[in-house]
């Protein structure tokens, strides 16, 4: 079913969504929307059911029930938690992206590489790179594609403190300058707080969800990340 024109900024809606493998019931009564040009980032522990709506608005799977609905030709991209076979190839980050730019509709690659600081890398085989230089190659070789949406699955989990702040200065760039909606997993509560536009707080059911600053806010939001067993600081003292 198209989605009606007052409801044209949303990419993807879901409505009452389960998912059920066997006895398992991941997902519960899952209703949420992503709204064109926002970042939209997904939290909570382990199993809590994450990866498979990720499958599910990439078309992998099917819900078991309720109603999923895809924003008619959007096209989307996907940057995986991890790409093992690559990580190894006797390749440079320059080849690696000219060889995927080859097949791809975005032919200009080198402006792309203008985001993730490729000039200091691109001659670099692909297993020298840092796991924060990696990561952006990755996220460039989904750009290739002109995406309308890209969905990272936890892209910042084994980065330090800097490369993470960096990833996320780059999202942003990339969300304002080429226009791309952005679907982000993660862990890391306090940058997802700083650089998302919508929280979406999972463990099986939606906890909550909103703007970062109202949740910030909202002591049913801190119940329930404590619940998920997120550490959450009081800041209650003036320095
Ligand atoms: N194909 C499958 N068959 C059976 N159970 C599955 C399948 N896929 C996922 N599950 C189960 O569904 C639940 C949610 O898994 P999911 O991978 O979505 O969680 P997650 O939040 O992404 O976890 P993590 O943070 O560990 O990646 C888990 O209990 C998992 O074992």
């Amino acid at each position: 079913m198209p989605i009606s024109k007052s409801e044209d900024t949303t990419l993807i809606k879901f409505s009452n969504v389960s998912k059920q493998f066997g006895k398992k019931l991941p997902l519960t009564n899952i209703n949420f929307t992503v709204k064109k040009g926002e970042v939209t980032t997904l939290i909570g522990p382990n199993g809590a059911g994450k990866t498979t709506i990720a499958r599910l608005i990439l078309g992998l799977d099917n819900p078991s029930s309720g109603n999923i609905i895809i924003h008619p030709n959007l096209k989307i991209g996907y940057v995986p938690q991890r790409l093992d076979f690559a990580s190894d190839l006797p390749i440079t980050a320059e080849n690696f992206l000219y060889l995927l730019a080859s097949n791809s509709t975005n032919k200009d690659w080198q402006e792309l590489g203008n985001f993730i600081d490729f000039d200091n890398y691109k001659h670099h085989d692909i297993s020298e790179l840092s796991g924060g230089q990696f990561q952006k190659l990755m996220l460039t070789a989904t750009l290739l594609n002109n995406p309308d949406l890209i969905i990272l699955d936890e892209p910042t989990q084994s980065l330090d403190v800097t490369s993470q702040q960096e990833f996320y200065r780059i999202i942003n760039q990339i969300k304002k300058r080429l226009n791309i909606t952005i679907f982000m997993i993660s862990h890391d509560l306090f940058t997802v707080m700083k650089n998302s536009d919508q929280v979406i707080c999972l463990n099986g059911h939606i906890c909550c969800s909103g703007k970062p600053n109202d949740l910030a806010e909202n002591q049913d939001f801190l119940n329930s990340l404590s619940a998920i067993g997120f550490y959450v600081h009081h800041h209650d003292h003036k320095h």
